[in-house]
């Protein structure tokens, strides 16, 4: 068996995450556009040097970029949305900038989740007058760098056709087809280009193939390759799926392609099921995913080796054996070099993007061969972290949590206690995080600023906000957030159970990037985490101040969870021990609590079958951490970036007297939703896009607003923005809120004209 390794992409970061910091130089206007482009080559051809040096026999080019590789390929195939095109005089890089981050003339293209991972992706918009050309091959000029530069035979990535037009909106889903055969002959170009430039090999990502579940879908699909090899036969493709099992490897096995790439980690037991019965046909590659690559956790080797062996047989025929991760290691943080503050112990389980790649490097060193010591050492180290932490002390039993009153009762005993204005006006939590706030974070963490000094700069912030929100006029006010470093990973400092990075930046959107927690061993509570900044900002207006936590989902879905440990298990941890801080606010007298839960929806499995079983414990756990509040007591959620439309039942069972979601982005196509389901809380529907500079109109707001009370009731609306505001300035975020206190005010105003 001819084993060679690879991976489906590694992270763009860098280890000091220097690509962002040079993207948001250049953003300032800090850098020309020259010496942005200069530097962007530096650090891809650092990183093609380092995976190089790794040892890997297939190296991926073409799946850095400047933002997003959806976008990349959007505008590989001049998708441009006219709003740009026309608005847009600059270069063919302000372009591309404005449609990921919007101008002043046009809104930004929509963003969303990634697959069930919190890497968000641009989404293309294909528009009627869309002209289909090739305006740039970049992963042409990717592979030709690397070759010149380094000599390095590349492998260039590319979305699949099939998943970039899934994954696409703008044209009319019965002509999928159509579209499909315009982007083919696109796609036969770039391939062709590729192979006479001379690529071995091109990994073509189809990720969408996973969720193609019946045969028609997965026909299509084929029929799709089948045309693609008639206009591209010379082509070495590699069909590379991820995050989820196929349903159909056999027909999968029949594409006429080169290779197929399987996910046997994620989807393992079905991928695995079907491969046992099938023969990899004669000269075709077959590569697996036997490295995780997007949690943190070493590879039991052994393991791994085991399952190969067991395949064997059916890899006969095959050219070639690929092992790699099980999917791009952008979903992994760099290096583990820099953690020198984590326990041993812990260290010796975890493996991070550069350890992956030597993990590889080992099982294929050591798969023929009796083993070596550095194979024997990552074994026992991974055994000493199995020793250490992995005995689970707390099992939590799972049981149906349920406030127990319904909300049809607790909304008139609560209706009475807030006396709230008509469409109340709220944010969703963080105010702007500036760079002072950080960099005293940052210090204060060294120890070179005192932990007086730097509670000191947190409750002036607090104050400064509280006095802002009141001259705008907003009805329920919050405090801001500015101790926090982020939304899970402040909880991950303060709950036992959790480990925190020093380093461990993951890429989130665009040059945003966070540092999951890891989840090691029985999640509890330890002390409250909240209730400090809140309490303090209580009693500084008379105007509510809302409570402010992550829920616990979204607090699992956003860390590195164990892979032992059933998830509804952590959730449930995670959500008793947020339990005691609800009380612990409740105690202080805040008795307004929001519990985010953003990451709810994109946690759902990617087959439809799981749903069901995943959305009963979420909503459980959500419930679990609410339920022992008072009826006057009103618990808020929040969720942004991600399509709802198929899970609104499921959210009105989450059972929160308020729900503030993400709407703008997507252009009001939720509010659709709200026709035909009656959805019967508390709803603010997001009247802005905050992840864009752009400030809004009134007017624009007070539309949507409008549209928005077609379909619910004005009672139980709530206007605020899409999400939290810690990444704009202060200026575009007192703007912005002064345009929706307007807004706001116009809508009561015409209700109440309405009503006369
Ligand atoms: N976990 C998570 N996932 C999420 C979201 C979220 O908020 N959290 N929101 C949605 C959108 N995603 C987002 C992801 C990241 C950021 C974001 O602002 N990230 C920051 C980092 C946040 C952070 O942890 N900051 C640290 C700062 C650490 C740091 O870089 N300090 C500097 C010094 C300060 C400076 O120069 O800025 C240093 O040490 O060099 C802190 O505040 O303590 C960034 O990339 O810039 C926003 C939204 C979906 N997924
Ligand atoms: C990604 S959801 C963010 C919610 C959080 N409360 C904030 O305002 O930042
Ligand atoms: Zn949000």
């Amino acid at each position: 068996m001819k084993i060679k390794t690879s991976i489906q992409g590694y992270p763009r970061i860098g280890e000091q995450r220097e690509w962002k910091r040079n993207l948001e130089s250049f953003w300032k206007g800090e850098k020309t556009e020259a010496e942005f482009e200069q530097e962007m080559k530096d650090i891809r051809l650092e990183r093609l040097k380092q995976l190089q040096k790794a040892g890997l026999d297939y190296i991926p080019v073409g799946d850095f970029s400047y933002y997003d590789h959806m976008l990349d390929t959007a505008v590989m195939f001049d998708i441009i949305p006219a709003r740009f095109a026309d608005s847009q005089p600059g270069s063919a890089l302000d372009t591309y900038f404005s449609m990921a981050r919007g101008t002043k003339g046009a809104g930004a293209c929509e963003m969303t989740k990634w697959f069930n991972t919190n890497y968000h992706y641009i989404v293309p918009e294909i528009e009627e007058g869309w002209v289909p050309k090739v305006a740039h091959n970049k992963p042409l000029a990717d592979y030709l760098e690397a070759k010149e530069s380094l000599g390095i035979e590349g492998k260039p990535v590319l979305v699949g056709p099939y998943t970039f037009l899934k994954l696409s909106k703008g044209f009319p889903e019965a002509e999928f087809s159509r579209y499909l055969d315009i982007l083919l002959s696109l796609y036969a170009k770039v391939i062709s280009e590729l192979t006479e430039a001379g690529a071995s090999v091109i990994q073509i990502d189809e990720p969408a193939l996973v969720q193609a579940e019946t045969e028609a879908e997965f026909h299509l699909a084929k029929q799709a390759y089948e045309n693609l090899a008639n206009l591209v036969p010379d082509a070495s493709l590699l069909l590379q799926t991820y995050f989820e099992s196929v349903d159909h490897v056999k027909t999968l096995l029949q594409f006429p392609v080169k290779g197929i790439g399987l996910d046997l980690v994620h989807g393992k037991e079905r991928n695995l099921q079907q491969l046992r019965q099938e023969q990899i046909p004669a000269g075709k590659v077959i590569a697996l995913g036997v490295v995780d690559g997007r949690n943190v956790w070493k590879t039991d080797l052994e393991a791994q080796k085991h399952l190969l062996q067991q395949l064997e047989p059916g890899f006969a025929e095959a050219e070639e054996v690929w092992i790699q991760s099980s999917c791009s290691l952008l979903h992994s943080p760099v290096s583990l070099k820099q953690e020198v503050n984590l326990p041993a112990e812990l260290k010796s389980g975890l493996a991070f993007a550069e350890e992956k790649l030597e993990e590889l490097q080992l099982l294929k060193n050591n798969y023929a061969n009796t083993v070596d010591s550095s194979w024997e050492d990552h074994q026992s180290s991974l055994k000493k972290f199995r020793e250490t932490y992995q005995k689970l002390e707390k099992n939590e039993e799972v049981r149906m949590a349920m406030r127990p009153v319904p909300f049809s009762e607790r909304q008139s005993v609560q209706e009475k206690k807030w006396r709230l204005p008509l469409l109340p006006t709220t944010t969703i939590g963080s105010f702007p995080q500036t760079q002072e706030m950080r960099q005293a974070r940052t210090a204060f963490r060294k120890g070179s600023l005192s932990t007086l000094h730097y509670e000191r700069m947190v409750k002036d912030k607090i104050a400064d906000w509280v006095r802002i929100q009141e001259e705008i006029g907003l009805d329920v006010l919050v405090h801001g957030e500015f101790e926090r470093n982020d939304m899970v990973e402040f909880f991950g400092e303060k709950l036992d159970g959790f480990a925190v990075t020093r380093n461990g930046w993951v890429q989130s959107y665009g040059s945003r990037c966070v540092k999951p927690p890891i989840i090691y061993t029985d999640v509890t509570f330890a002390e409250p985490m909240t209730v400090k900044e809140t309490a303090y900002a209580q009693t500084l207006t008379k105007k509510p101040v809302k409570g402010m936590l992550t829920g616990p989902v979204t607090i699992l879905n956003w860390s590195f969870e164990r892979t032992d440990v059933p998830k509804q298990t952590t959730a449930f941890q995670i959500a008793q021990a947020l339990q005691e801080e609800v009380k612990a606010l409740e105690e202080a007298g805040i008795e307004m609590i929001q519990i985010d839960e953003p990451a709810l929806r994109e946690g759902l499995p990617l087959k439809q079958e799981d749903h069901c079983y995943y959305l009963d414990w979420a909503v459980n756990s959500f419930r679990a951490s609410a339920e022992k509040v008072k009826d006057t007591t009103q618990i808020h959620t929040h969720m942004c970036y991600s399509e709802f439309h198929d899970i609104i039942d499921s959210i009105s069972a989450m059972d929160a007297d308020v729900i503030s979601i993400e709407t703008s982005r997507s252009h009001g196509e939720l509010i659709e939703v709200f026709e035909n389901n009656v959805y019967d809380k508390g709803i603010g529907l997001g009247v802005y896009d905050i992840h864009s500079p752009r400030i809004p109109e009134a007017e624009e707001m007070q539309e949507i607003i409008t549209k928005s009370l077609g379909v619910l009731p004005a009672k139980l609306f709530w206007v605020n923005p899409d999400c939290g505001l810690k990444t704009r300035t202060e200026e575009e975020t007192v703007a912005a809120l002064k345009n929706m206190q307007a807004a706001a005010e116009q809508a009561r105003n015409a209700l109440k004209e309405k009503q006369l």
